[in-house]
């Protein structure tokens, strides 16, 4: 665990760094062609809409000479109809192209969200993350197309009438730029105050995400604890915030565009009066100074597409940055697709030598060495009080986490010598809350063995005493089972948990029992299942319950993130005070 693993700070002044841009660059350039094209059209769509008053002009004049127009209507009617469909096509291919971005970067950052590492996932808020996928991502759209097009076909444009406006009076273009300069200073204040409220009101947009995300999550205890309208006014304090920064964006954006119109105004005033004044001395002619004046005139669009671009880009550019952060955060390497253990795989043993570990460099230890070993098939049931480290020891051996100091070994190997996916395929994990996805019950088993066949399924079901509930329910396995399972009882849930591992058929089976989520029947079913399981497949059961304990071959136990001491039922009884204690107070209290 290193602060490497933390999320980096969230950025909300200053300029975008260049790597935002590289960040765009790097999703622009697959369909740089497309893009280029896009611009092409837009291009010949503006040359054809030039043509045309000169055609007109031609027109007119062969009209008055009494000469034949045919020619030139026909050319006309050519150059509206190439006008119309290029154009169409122009803004077809943008906004496609620009979709497909969109499409680059949701799909590049939903594979890297779904890759990230559990202490990472720990210091984010899943419904910010959503955010970024989602809401953040759509703003790349606009960056692309307005932005970078426009840029190209406005500093195109730029360039070519400066280089024109050079050859007709350097002294002219030299006062030109000084006013245009002039107006880039003033830019150059305004349009990181553009990223910035761009960047707060995105991040509000994430702020209002996780908040709804609490609430939905949470909604029964929301409404049971009669907090709806707190939650309610932190959702909206956020939609406000979004609103307000958004609408300070927009108050720089349209200064920023008046600031470049400015510019060009006073431009075309100082050219007349420089101009006008160097027409006295006999410096240029008139006409050269009316050409230039044209050409000041020409400037003024180019120069609005490229401010509009690159305020454009500052909203896109807040977006970026957001995006960044989330790739930057700490992941676990690509996927690959392993075959799962085959039906008769050797069980794993699991030892632990002297393990520390913590969750972050600012918290306790949470293991202060712990050293235990399970030699592969059998139960083996943890045991201690609430916080002791049982629950860790698991996300350990899924390697959720990695110890500072110590090693953990799987069939004798470090994990660290493990690649990730064949380490978790040789295990089956059923979490404390059972958590159940939603979807169908059957695609809640299959989750980790798509491939199960319908006879294997039919057998666990039976295992898991599932068998039944899938009769009772007229759609069986195909039933929807709601967001986290809510329409499936605390026991239903945490047995489809354990089918859907015994269905990976695990080498390592980790059980973390949830407290008192069986009725007698069930949990008696359940204790033969995991005892049968037991036989063929090493099981680790974090216990709450008697029935598991006494039944397991052996018991370690936890305390304050140490092993205290190892053995079986009996032996801890009469050996072990704290189990003792343990076994006398929560356990037989509980009616065993
Ligand atoms: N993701 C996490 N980030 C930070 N601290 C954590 C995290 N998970 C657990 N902890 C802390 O680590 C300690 C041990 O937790 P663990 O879940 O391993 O205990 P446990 O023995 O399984 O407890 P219980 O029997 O109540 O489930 C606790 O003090 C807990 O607050």
């Amino acid at each position: 665990m290193t602060t490497a693993d933390a999320l980096p700070p969230v950025r909300t002044a200053g300029r975008p760094g260049p790597s935002a841009f590289r960040l765009l660059l790097s999703y622009v350039r697959p369909h740089r062609w497309a893009l280029l094209t896009g611009a092409a059209l837009s291009l010949l769509t503006g040359a054809t809409g030039l043509l045309l008053p000169l055609v007109a002009r031609g027109l007119i004049e062969d009209l008055s000479h009494d000469r034949s127009v045919s020619g030139k209507l026909l050319a006309m009617a050519a150059l509206v109809v190439t006008n119309t469909v290029v154009g169409a096509l122009g803004s077809y291919v943008l906004r496609r192209t620009a979709e497909s971005v969109v499409l680059g970067a949701r799909r590049t950052l939903s594979s890297y969200l779904l890759r990230l590492r559990i202490a990472a996932v720990d210091r984010t808020e899943p419904g910010d993350l959503m955010a970024r996928i989602t809401s953040d991502t759509t703003l790349l759209r606009e960056v692309t197309t307005d932005s970078l097009v426009a840029l190209g076909t406005g500093g195109l444009t730029l360039v070519a009438t400066v280089v024109m406006m050079g050859v007709v009076d350097p002294v002219l273009l030299g006062v030109t730029l000084a006013v245009i300069a002039g107006a880039g200073t003033v830019l150059g204040t305004i349009v990181p105050r553009i990223h910035r409220a761009s960047r707060r009101a995105q991040d509000a947009v994430g702020v209002m995400g996780a908040s709804l995300e609490r609430v939905l999550g949470a909604l029964r205890t929301v409404k049971a604890s009669g907090a709806e309208p707190r939650e309610e006014r932190a959702l909206h304090e956020a939609a406000e915030e979004s609103w307000r920064q958004s609408v300070r964006a927009a108050k720089w954006s349209a200064a920023a565009g008046n600031t470049a119109g400015l510019a060009m105004q006073l431009a075309f005033i100082t050219v007349l009066a420089v101009g006008g004044a160097r027409v006295a001395t006999g410096a240029i002619g008139i006409g050269t100074l009316v050409a230039f004046l044209l050409y000041v005139f020409y400037l003024m669009s180019p120069i609005q597409q490229v401010v509009g671009a690159v305020t454009q880009y500052q909203t896109g550019a807040g977006a970026l940055a957001r995006i960044r952060e989330a790739l930057e955060l700490p992941a676990e390497p690509a996927f690959v697709s392993v075959e799962l253990p085959s039906a008769g795989a050797e069980p794993a043993a699991v030892a632990f030598t002297d393990v520390r570990f913590r969750y972050a460099d600012d918290l306790p230890y949470v293991h202060h060495g712990v050293s235990f070993a399970v030699p592969a098939r059998g139960m083996t049931a943890f045991v201690g009080p609430s916080g002791a480290g049982k629950t860790t020891v698991f996300s350990l051996i899924e390697r959720f986490y990695d110890p500072e100091s110590g090693t953990i070994t799987l069939d004798g190997r470090p994990l660290a010598d493990w690649e990730l996916p064949r380490l978790r395929a040789a295990i089956g994990y059923v979490e404390q809350d059972a958590p159940v996805l939603s979807g169908s019950l059957r695609d809640n088993l299959l989750l980790g063995n798509p491939e199960a066949d319908e006879g294997t399924v039919a057998r666990v079901l039976k295992t898991t005493r599932l068998d039944g509930l899938v009769e009772r329910l007229p759609q069986g396995l195909e039933t929807l089972v709601g967001h986290r399972g809510t329409k499936l009882s605390g026991g239903e849930r945490q047995r489809v948990a354990i089918a859907r591992a015994l269905l990976r058929r695990p080498r390592l089976l980790l059980l973390d029992e949830a407290t008192s989520q069986l009725d007698a029947v069930n949990e008696a079913a359940l204790r033969d299942t995991v005892a049968d399981v037991a036989r063929s497949t090493t099981v680790l059961v974090v216990a709450h319950r008697l029935s598991t304990v006494t039944t397991a071959d052996r018991i370690v136990v936890m305390d304050a993130g140490r092993v205290r001491a190892v053995g079986t039922h009996r032996e801890l009884v009469a050996g072990d005070p704290l189990y003792a204690e343990l076994a006398a107070t929560q356990f037989l209290a509980a009616g065993h």
